[in-house]
């Protein structure tokens, strides 16, 4: 583990990101499937399909093993006793009293409050199945990112550990932010999924120039807008990512 590495990791999750936003803009906002569900005797459900479809999905996947993977973790908590997938041994890299460190709640939030609103057009095609299981994998590649910070703190600490364990001793919140951020960094983050939303969204034909910039304004060729994509990161995906970064530092030393 070092910063290199935690970076590259960060990096391929990007075109994971765009690329299950560009599968969720194919269809329309689809409304009915976030409503509360009602059931035929009348009855009102405080959960929408989309909720229902994620935690059984989940629930499937954690009998099959995935949260096995420190690396990720579930919408909702599920009690499984045993998994039907082959035994591996995973050893994490993480501190262990720091590991349950993430901001699922949030992004939750973020992803169907904020974003899905500038992600899908206004329409109801009925293919609720399909739009919600796009919604999943939007949300669970946005965990994995962003509670990823967990692994960019534990290895920041580790390369400065004197100056960050009298932070976390004072409990300044405000200084371990400013100790892990680097804005040039940040902006280099920003520009390149922003340039890969224009590079992965586009039609490519057989004969024609790939662009690597948005020539009209609206980025409305794209299939998924770059702009949408750039303002992702620089309002949630980043600053929830710090912020799980300095949740983790808190507990780094319990
Ligand atoms: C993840 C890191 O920590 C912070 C968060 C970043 C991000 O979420 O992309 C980028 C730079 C840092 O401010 C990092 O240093 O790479």
């Amino acid at each position: 583990l070092s910063l290199d590495t935690v970076r590259e990791f960060l990096t391929r999750e990007e075109d994971t990101i765009v690329f299950s936003l560009i599968e969720r803009a194919r269809y329309p906002i689809n409304r009915p499937a976030y409503d509360p569900v009602h059931l035929g005797d009348g009855r009102r459900l405080n959960a929408s399909f989309a909720e229902l479809f994620i935690r059984e999905s989940e629930a499937v996947q954690s009998k099959a093993g995935r949260y096995q993977s420190l690396q990720e973790i579930p919408f909702f908590a599920y009690r499984v006793p045993f998994t039907l997938a082959p035994p591996y041994n995973f050893t994490s890299e993480l501190y262990p009293a720091a590991t349950f460190v993430n901001v699922n709640d949030a992004i939750w939030s973020m992803y169907f409050n904020e974003l899905l609103p500038l992600l899908a057009k206004t329409g109801d095609d009925g293919n609720y199945a399909a739009t919600v299981d796009s919604d999943l994998a939007c949300l669970q590649v946005l965990s994995r990112r962003i509670n990823y910070g967990r692994y960019v703190a534990e290895v920041k600490f580790r390369g400065d550990q004197q100056t960050y364990t009298s932070l976390i001793q004072a409990k300044d919140r405000d200084a371990l932010m400013k100790l892990l951020t680097s804005e040039a960094q940040e902006d280099v983050v920003k520009r390149r999924v922003e340039k890969k939303a224009i590079v992965f969204g586009q039609s490519i034909t057989s004969d024609g120039p790939i662009e690597t910039s948005v020539n009209n304004s609206s980025g409305t060729d794209f299939k998924v807008n770059p702009s949408v994509v750039y303002k992702l990161y620089d309002q949630w995906v980043i600053p929830l990512t710090k912020q799980v970064e300095v949740e983790y530092l808190l507990h780094r030393l319990d």
